[in-house]
């Protein structure tokens, strides 16, 4: 809905070189600058079609630009950019009815009701969902006669994707969709944007929520400061710093620690030591995916390898 820039470019010119056919997007050397500022470095990113896919990080690590200029909407300093076969700078009217952008909350409202507001705009798209249909899927049949201007901000923001799904989109993008819904609701936008992918709906997300990006996500994307870190199945995401373990025990009363990718060999050294069998204090701990992302966002230091 964001989306102002309709060119005369109706039929599509031709994709990045090399871009597959299951690409929904395809991003190389992305770059975006404000001034001096880089605020996009360099980003390479392929999105498959029908995945789910998090771009997450923190406040300021770029984002929302990096999303907006694969909606067409900002320009782009550098880089080549195919989403789903075009060029998004300069695609037309037919390649936007096949996306669909719910984008960070405006906040705004206006006097329509939801029913009225989800009418009027059904007549810009070929095939509309029906609106009780998409009343029901974003949980909002019992607000249909409740004015924009009065709904709560989690009621808004679902109004706001089911505008964004309205048109049937192949590919969706979302921009942090669950910023200030509460939890109830949370887990009902989680439940709808499962329903997308069921029906093959490419879904391309941002969040600050690790848990989000772990629930929603076939695959995440780490951005900070511009950079994509890593990109992994939640499951798998900073494998190789999640291998290295922590040891930890307690030497003549004093607490000792090694962290190490082989923590078998610093106990069979330990408990060499302590012919007794007692190593006392003795933890073996590896880091949750919450200390991994943290690590890579550089919100903390990684832990050091030994003290
Ligand atoms: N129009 C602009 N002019 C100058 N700087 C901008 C502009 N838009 C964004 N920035 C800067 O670019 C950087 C990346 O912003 P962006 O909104 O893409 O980050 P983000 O990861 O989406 O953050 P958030 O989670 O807070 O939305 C930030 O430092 C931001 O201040």
């Amino acid at each position: 809905m964001t989306s102002t820039r309709v060119t005369s470019t109706e039929t599509a010119p031709a994709p990045v070189a090399g871009a597959r056919d299951d690409s929904a997007v395809r991003a190389r050397g992305l770059l975006k600058r404000y001034g001096d500022r880089t605020v996009v470095d360099g980003i390479d990113l392929d999105v498959r079609r029908g995945e789910v896919f998090a771009l997450l990080g923190p406040n300021g690590a770029g984002k929302t630009t990096t999303v907006e200029i694969l909606e067409g909407v900002r320009r782009r300093d550098g880089g080549d950019v195919d989403v789903l076969g075009e060029d998004p700078a300069r695609a037309g009217r037919a390649w936007r009815d096949r996306v669909g952008v719910v984008g960070q909350s405006t906040g705004a409202g206006n006097a329509l009701t939801v029913r009225e507001t989800l009418d009027h705009f059904a007549r810009y798209h070929a095939t509309p969902v029906p609106t009780a249909e998409l009343l029901a899927d974003v949980g909002l049949r019992e607000a249909a006669r409740t004015r924009v201007d009065r709904l709560s901000g989690g009621q808004r923001r679902r109004l706001e994707v089911a505008l964004g799904v309205q048109g049937r989109p192949e590919l969706l993008f979302l921009d942090e969709p669950t910023t200030g819904m509460d939890p109830v609701a949370r887990r009902r936008f989680w439940s709808l944007v499962e329903g997308l992918r069921d029906r093959g709906t490419t879904v391309l997300l941002t969040t600050h929520y690790l848990d989000e990006a772990a629930h929603l996500a076939d695959r995440v994307g780490v951005i900070s400061a511009g950079r994509l870190v890593e990109v992994a199945p939640p499951a798998e995401l900073g494998a190789g710093l999640r291998q290295a373990a922590t040891v930890r025990w307690l030497e003549d009363g004093v607490p000792r620690e090694v962290t190490t990718p082989e923590p078998a060999a610093v106990l069979r050294d330990l408990l060499a030591a302590h012919p007794a069998g007692e190593v006392p204090g003795l933890t073996v701990t590896r880091p949750g995916l919450e200390d991994v992302y943290l690590a890579m966002v550089g919100a903390t230091a990684p832990e050091e390898t030994a003290r």
